[in-house]
């Protein structure tokens, strides 16, 4: 008896070597899921691809067109470029070399993963209305999102959807009507601040607008979607230089597997970021809350507002939890500030290089509100050039110079039928300088284009995309058109502006479009 027990333990398998077997296997498994990712996939993808005739970069192990992307934007940003429109060979040299070279459909990598560019109005179009419901916002992935720290919210097109009921309310122009005290105190604080500089000068003072506006539509965000809670809010986020460029590296290379774990220096200091401005967003969330249990006011902010109708849904599935509040308030500060202060600096930029409608701009203002009336809702309502003004600058330096999606199921667009795993790149700002859309006259400031509003400024092609197109459109357009409209009049009704000498042109992307080395203006008091 006893010698069968033993011959039957020496035939089993020692621990050691079952440890061994497992360690082989999951080896095996390892290369197996690298091979597919860095090999396998990108090769089934680009042969799928290039049958249908689409042309392109080749795959290079493991960075894609990365690399190349990044040598190129560095080779363009060492230099600046004349006072010129012209700007798309500046800021996306890469995409503007691989569509000269391979067309309007080209294909590019970005890692391992294709990376479709699309320049055609029509097919943007197609693939932004999204009607077969097979694209999603490839940033909507929580968990990579997360780890980016000053996180962009993450939103699956359903949870995105049921958020969109209860946020679209707020962002009614009627709604918005209440909210033109905050943009109306926020201005004023800046123009308060500008004349206190000129009152020390001799006539007339220089400044970076591009600080001032991010300042000013930080605060302007912060008051309206946070309230009395306006200080917290501000102080939380401040995407700003080089941490800015951290998060868009971080974004680029993301995709490649492993990147993001690796406990590096940089990745524990964004983890400490998003820890700490969760825990703020947490507490003011947990006091509101409790205030509208109390039967107190919910405040007339975003905040309050979201909270509201969300605790009127009950605990029914429109019900959205306090992580998804949380990802709300960091995207609305994110989306809110940045867009909305490019737009304005780009704007003072433009309007300082060409005096014409500068003055233009200003006549309009004055005959509207005079020298010294508060700008209000209806009055801007009626400000015909400005808005011209305003569309002509988001066409030539759209703030989101590119919007992107990713297939999750085969789908077929333009006859070109694109497997799940492929990420479109749809350069907006590409299509708002297309001499084919816009004319030969594409690359110059000409808001009189707009004059017959924007849909007759393409003969009916629809071809301006500064806010998005279909279901996922920029919720605060709006929002972002008054706050423009309400600080640009402020600053016509009482200063005259032109570049400073040591302006340089020089526009650039990280996230949104805007001055590599500031924008420098001198003001003087009218
Ligand atoms: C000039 C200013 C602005 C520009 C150019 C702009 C541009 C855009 C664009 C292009 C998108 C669509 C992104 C995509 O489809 O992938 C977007 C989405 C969004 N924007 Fe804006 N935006 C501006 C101002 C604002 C403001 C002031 C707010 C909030 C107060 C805001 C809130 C949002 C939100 C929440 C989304 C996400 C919508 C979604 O995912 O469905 N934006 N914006």
């Amino acid at each position: 008896m006893d010698g069968d027990v033993v011959a039957a333990a020496a035939a089993l398998p020692s621990p050691w070597s079952l440890l061994q077997g497992l360690l082989a296997l999951l080896i095996a498994w390892g290369s197996y899921q690298a091979a597919e990712t860095f090999w396998l996939r990108p090769r089934r993808l680009n042969r799928a691809l290039r049958a249908q005739g689409l042309s392109g970069t080749e795959y290079l192990f493991p960075a894609g067109d990365l690399k190349e992307n990044d040598r190129l934007n560095d080779e363009a940003r060492s230099r600046s470029m004349p006072l010129s429109h012209d700007i798309v060979p500046r800021v996306m040299p890469h995409l503007f070399n691989t569509v000269k070279e391979h067309g309007n459909i080209s294909i590019t990598w970005f890692g391992p993963i294709p990376r479709v560019i699309i320049t055609e109005a029509e097919l943007i179009r197609d693939v932004l209305s999204n009607k077969s419901g097979h694209f999603e916002k490839f940033i909507s992935n929580k968990r990579l999102i997360k780890m980016l720290a000053l996180g962009i919210a993450s939103h699956d097109g359903e949870k995105w959807a049921k958020h969109r009921r209860i946020l679209n309310p707020a962002f009614h122009l009627e709604k918005l009507k209440r909210m033109l005290p905050a943009f109306s105190t926020c201005s004023t604080e800046l123009i308060d601040r500008w004349e206190n500089k000129l009152a020390c000068s001799d006539g007339s003072y220089e400044l970076d607008i591009w600080p001032e506006f991010q300042n000013l539509t930080g605060d302007v965000i912060s008051r309206t979607a946070f309230g009395s809670s306006f200080m917290e809010g501000r102080r939380i986020f401040q995407l700003q230089g080089e941490q800015a460029e951290r998060l868009i590296k971080a974004f680029q290379y993301m995709y490649i597997p492993g990147f993001m774990f690796f406990p590096t220096q940089n990745n524990r200091r964004m983890n400490e970021i998003n820890r700490e401005i969760e825990g703020t967003l947490r507490g003011m969330i947990k006091k509101r809350e409790r205030a509208i249990e109390n039967g107190e006011t919910s405040g007339n902010d975003l905040l309050g507002l979201l909270l509201q109708s969300n605790m009127e849904s009950g605990k029914g599935s429109l019900r959205m939890s306090t992580e998804d509040v949380i990802e709300e308030c960091k995207l609305f500060y994110f989306a809110g500030m940045e867009t909305t202060s490019v737009l304005l600096t780009w704007t003072l930029v433009i309007l300082s290089m060409h005096p014409e409608w500068q003055d233009r701009a200003r006549e309009e203002v004055l005959s509207v509100f005079g020298r010294d009336k508060q700008p209000n809702f209806d009055g801007l309502g009626r400000l015909k050039t400005v808005t011209m003004i305003l569309y002509e600058v988001l066409r030539l330096y759209p703030p989101a110079v590119s919007l992107n999606r990713r297939t999750f199921k085969d789908m077929t667009i333009g006859g070109i039928s694109y497997p799940a795993g492929v990420i479109l790149e749809l350069p907006t700002i590409v299509v708002h300088h297309s001499t084919d859309v816009w004319g030969k006259d594409a690359h110059e400031f000409k808001p009189e284009r707009f004059a017959e509003g924007i849909s007759k400024a393409t003969k009916d092609r629809p071809a301006f995309f500064p806010f998005g197109w279909g279901p996922r459109i920029c919720i605060g357009q709006n929002f972002a058109l008054l706050e423009a409209k309400m600080a640009l009049s402020m600053i016509l009704q009482r200063f005259e502006f032109q570049l400073s000498p040591s302006y340089t042109h020089a526009p650039y992307t990280v996230l949104t479009l805007h001055p590599q080395h500031g924008a420098p203006i001198i003001f003087k008091r009218i």
